[in-house]
């Protein structure tokens, strides 16, 4: 198991992030020179306080939103280097995202909405892979059912197979538990955990729960827009400790 690397690159390195919404009297600075970077095959947890530029991070790192100032470098790609047409096949093909609301396509198979990215990238499916995806979501028996027949649970294991169906540089998570019952959360949880241990995926996951946290190998504390502190090796009780030392949530 990976906790941090200091010899490998990272697979993703904001160095710098400024980001400001609007102009003028009504500007609002989400980052405010973010620095963070993450290592290969490691379980990063971002949390902070509302505001603090979470999903900002989560939008700049992922190439969905530009930053102002600053580089992002995905795999070794600057994403400021590319149009928008290369920063939406970057997406497609080097990135895998798991949202809370799962996303899934509702007249697509559990088969079809795995593969899907695949589909839009013109990839061919590689079999072997996606059958070992399946399995390890535990949905081998469910490839040919619509969405609405699947619990909550199992429509966001959906949603993380398809996340890896394209053997992404990094998955990010964007509270991908927030939706589930604290047992099915659990699930999924320690689904991510295993594919980052077993599988070696870097997984970036943005969440409010400490529980969730716990789940990560590190957990990067932003506020107002930078870098706070970090923590390796979370428990729950740990994390809720220092989010306490670091003010209103
Ligand atoms: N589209 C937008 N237009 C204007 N301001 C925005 C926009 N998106 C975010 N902001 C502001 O930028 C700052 C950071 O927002 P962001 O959503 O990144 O924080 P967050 O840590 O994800 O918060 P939360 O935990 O509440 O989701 C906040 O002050 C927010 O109001």
């Amino acid at each position: 198991m990976i906790v941090t690397s200091t010899e490998e690159d990272p697979v993703v390195r904001l160095d710098g992030v400024h980001k400001t919404y609007g102009k003028g009297a009504g500007a609002v600075p989400a980052l405010r020179g973010l620095t963070l970077d993450f290592a290969p095959g490691t379980f990063t947890a971002v949390m902070g306080p509302s505001g603090a530029g979470k999903s900002t991070f989560l939008h700049c790192a992922a190439g969905l939103d530009r930053p102002d100032a600053g580089s992002v470098v995905l795999g070794g790609t600057d994403l400021a280097s590319l149009s928008e047409v290369e920063l939406t096949l970057l997406r497609r093909e080097r990135v895998g995202f798991v949202f809370q609301a799962y996303n899934l396509m509702t007249a697509l198979s559990v088969a079809d909405n795995i593969t899907l990215p695949l589909m839009l990238a013109d990839r061919r499916p590689d079999r072997s892979w996606l059958h070992e995806v399946a399995e390890r979501v535990g949905l081998a028996d469910r490839m040919r059912h619509k969405p609405a027949e699947l619990s909550g649970g199992q429509q966001q294991r959906v949603a993380i197979a398809r996340a890896l169906a394209a053997r992404p540089e990094v998955v990010f998570a964007d509270e991908p538990t927030g939706a589930l019952d604290t047992r099915t959360a659990r699930q999924v949880l320690q689904l991510l955990r295993d594919v980052v241990d077993d599988l070696g995926q870097t997984v970036v996951m943005v969440t409010h729960d400490p529980v969730a946290a716990s789940y990560a190998h590190r957990v990067v504390f932003l506020a107002d827009g930078r870098y706070a502190q970090e923590l390796a090796r979370p428990t729950a009780d740990s994390v809720a400790e220092r989010m306490t030392s670091l003010g209103q949530w």
